[in-house]
């Protein structure tokens, strides 16, 4: 008798194991799917190993095989292991997040198919075909529709000849409306008529049209091919390598030409992006060059073409290419020769929620040296662990201080707001030299970008007589008023709230917004500068993949002159025409609770500061700041990595902060406070008696409270050389006894390794 131990798509660590009835026994093989009975219901489960080890339990038959071969390969099951290790997450949840849905859900995924018309067989003969156009003489918009398809199917020859319909071609009935002018009302009387019959016929959804074109592949400048070709020597000797290039350098023409070199050996090339947004451009730019060896992944494709590339790339003819954000490094490779990680600083390569928490860099890295491929990691403004890995020989480094062209790095003045202030000279959030500046710009004909940090209209409102602030009641924080919507958001929860028309407190009806976000920015732009033909980009303008991308195309096209947004514009576009950027208010960034503040900080100035002046002129930037004598600032204007990081160094070493220390969050919820803190407690004291003073806390985390949860939060700071498997398993037998513990029921506790 055999055994299969399976995993289930659910948040359980452990396996399960059924038997095999006979008639699968040949069959099963570990990677592939089979149903099962799980809880009285029919799920999807994965075979992670067959053997014929009778368990001391009576178990259960698996139902079914729907795989003819598996759909997870043995190396993929050893990356997805590594996942949960180390990250602390259930090996079902990795497998949850791996997988498409459609290959999860027994029956969800259904291969596309278009309706297909065929002749009836009682009338594939010349004699029988003029009978039944004689029938249709009277429906004028039948027998033209039967005509039509006579002809394109190529069965018209019937009738002149005779001949038998051999060679007849397939006919869709969509073809047909459209080739007869139609409806599918004549199409159907046809067919009830039984003149034509239909059947389905199974189509792709990938698109396979476009030849591979190696002729648009751009030549590279003397800086870039050195680039190239030290890239190459250096993996040689490292398995991973740092591309820190400018901002404008062309570094995605080097990835291109490393891809090409890639695909002429044979190997594949998995190229991620932190976000599906950033997407457009560049997927343009490589399908130019790629064509049809060229695939797409992400999490906001539909399910179906999700499935459809995972098949593929199991075939024998997989893609060469994979473009993709995160969740690419669960596809399967078959030959994987290059992971290119492509604005490896963004924070969008961790996945927050739901677990398993895991960084995409890192486990790129584990997926190409389990596939003896090299890590390219690529970025103008390297992440803290990245830089330290490449400036102490981890890995290699690789530079490129020349944006393509030579065009110079952008100009940055700092302007001091609280002085501006001061001297009532600011004009709303502008200040005069951004005024003047933007303003001649766009007299210039060029474009402008301005970037402020907080969506909405205004991050707060408050009442200017008590000081009330309207909070959410199912989180710990003030509401965002939305002025289009003129409502109250959650940014946290989602949840809306109608603006109150007086102050509960004191009845005041005088409720004012303090601050600014990229909607108010927008209102006081269309006042400041009526000229401009303004857009403005942040979550709320972006909520589908067309209004995105038309945002984009139209700035690209000089449509708009003038875009205001959030991070989102900071990463990684390519536009042109920028003469100016303005950083509206860089202290909200810089004032952010918590250790990485001045590296996204910093991280993120550079990249905005980036989108300017990328062709033909020099670009200029306007920072607007309150506190102009933080070094960060001056690290900014002169673009000093390294000093930058010499600084940040010595305090994240001082502080035990990553990359010197390893840093675990681990959080706990409940919905009643006095349970949650409590446990955290018991939580703190029991690790600190097997840690020692590397565990902090628990403490109340800025954000104490979201969707009714209470969290608390417990920090661990754990040096290099620590034993990190005994701290996972006391972590484990910790938080598992917590738990499971009756006085905390229905308490929650996950791990955050490596956070951001
Ligand atoms: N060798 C080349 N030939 C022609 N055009 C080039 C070449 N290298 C770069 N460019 C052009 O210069 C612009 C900037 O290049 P690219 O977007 O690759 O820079 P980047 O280093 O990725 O910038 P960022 O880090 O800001 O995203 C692009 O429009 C690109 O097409
Ligand atoms: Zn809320």
């Amino acid at each position: 008798m055999k055994y299969v131990d399976v995993v289930l798509p659910l948040p359980l660590e452990d396996r399960f194991t059924y038997s095999v009835p006979s008639s699968f026994e040949s069959v099963v093989v570990p990677g592939m799917r089979v149903t099962v009975d799980f809880r009285r219901k029919k799920t999807m489960a994965l075979v992670a190993a067959v053997h014929e080890t009778k368990p001391p339990f009576e178990c259960k038959d698996i139902l079914d095989v729907p795989d003819i071969v598996p759909v997870v390969t043995p190396q993929q099951f050893r990356l997805w292991q590594w996942i949960a290790d180390y990250y602390m997450a259930p090996f079902g949840e990795v497998y949850n997040v791996a997988l498409p849905g459609g290959l999860k859900a027994p029956g969800v995924y259904r291969p596309k198919t278009e309706t297909c018309l065929a002749l009836a067989p009682e009338y594939r003969d010349g004699r029988a075909l003029r009978v039944a156009m004689e029938i249709l003489k009277r429906a004028k918009a039948q027998a033209k529709a039967f005509a039509v398809f006579l002809e394109l199917s190529h069965n018209d020859t019937l009738i002149t000849d005779g001949a038998a319909a051999g060679t007849s071609v397939e006919i869709t009935r969509d073809e047909l409306m459209n080739s007869a002018h139609c409806t599918a009302a004549v199409v159907k009387s046809l067919v009830d008529r039984k003149l034509l019959v239909t059947y389905e016929r199974e189509v792709g959804r990938l698109n396979c049209d476009t030849q591979p074109c190696l002729e648009n592949i751009k030549r590279l400048n003397e800086a870039q091919q050195d680039a190239y070709n030290r890239i190459l020597m250096s993996f040689m000797k490292k398995n991973v390598v740092l591309l820190h290039g400018v901002t404008s350098s062309g570094k995605t023409e080097i990835y291109i030409h490393l891809i090409k070199q890639a695909m002429e050996q044979h190997r594949q090339v998995l190229y991620l992006l932190p976000e599906i947004a950033l997407t457009v451009q560049i997927r343009e730019r490589l399908q130019r060059v790629f064509g049809n060896r060229l695939g797409i992944y992400h999490s906001k494709y539909s399910d179906a073409e999700r499935v459809e590339i995972w098949k593929k790339q199991l075939s024998d003819n997989p893609y060469d290419v994979i473009l993709g954000a995160r969740s690419a490094v669960f596809l399967p490779f078959t030959r994987l020769g290059l992971v290119i990680v492509d604005e490896e600083h963004e924070t969008s390569f961790k996945q927050q929620d739901p677990a398993p928490r895991y960084h995409a860099r890192s486990v790129a890295i584990m997926l190409a040296q389990a596939c003896g491929a090299k890590t390219l990691l690529g970025t103008a403004t390297p992440s803290a662990e990245t830089y330290h890995n490449a400036t102490t020989g981890k890995y290699g480094l690789v530079t490129l201080n020349r944006r393509y062209k030579d065009i110079q790095l952008p100009e940055i003045r700092v302007v001091d707001i609280r002085d501006m202030q001061r001297r009532k000279m600011m004009n709303g959030p502008f200040s005069p030299v951004l005024v003047k500046s933007v303003r001649e710009v766009l007299e210039g004909g060029g474009q402008a970008i301005l970037f402020q940090n907080r969506r909405g209209f205004a991050p707060m409102m408050e009442c200017k007589v008590c000081g009330w602030v309207p909070r959410c009641t199912n989180c710990d924080v003030s509401l965002t008023y939305h002025k289009n919507m003129n409502q109250l958001t959650c940014h946290y929860c989602g949840y809306t709230y109608k603006l109150p028309e007086a102050c509960p407190c004191c009845g005041n009806t005088d409720l004012k917004g303090r601050g600014y976000g990229t909607e108010k920015i927008e209102d006081k732009v269309m006042e400041v500068f009526p000229e401009a033909r303004v857009a403005r980009m942040d979550l709320d303008t972006t909520r589908t993949r067309t209004a995105y991308e038309r945002i984009i195309s139209d700035f690209s096209a000089g449509r708009t002159n003038l875009l205001i947004g959030t991070q989102m514009i900071s990463k990684g576009l390519d536009f042109g025409g920028v003469g100016v950027v303005g950083i509206l208010n860089a202290d909200s960034m810089l004032n952010y609770p918590d250790f990485r503040a001045y590296e996204h900080a910093f991280t993120m100035m550079s990249q905005v500061a980036g989108r300017a002046g990328r062709k033909g002129r020099r670009g200029l930037v306007i920072l607007q700041t309150k506190s102009p004598e933080l070094p960060v600032i001056s690290h900014v204007v002169h673009n000093n990595t390294s000093a930058f990081y010499a600084g940040l160094f010595e305090e994240r070493s001082l502080f035990c902060y990553p990359p010197f220390y390893n840093v675990i969050y681990i959080f706990l919820n409940h919905r009643d406070e006095n349970r949650v803190s409590t446990a955290a407690h018991e939580l703190g004291n029991r690790l600190r008696s097997l840690l020692g003073n590397r565990v902090l806390g628990p403490d109340r985390p800025a954000v104490a409270k979201v969707k009714t949860m209470n969290i608390r939060k417990i920090v661990l700071k754990l040096e290099k050389t620590i034993d990190m498997g005994k701290v996972r398993r006391c972590l484990r037998s910790e938080i598992g006894r917590l738990e499971s513990d009756t006085r905390y029921n229905s308490l929650k506790v996950y791990c955050d390794v490596d956070p951001l």
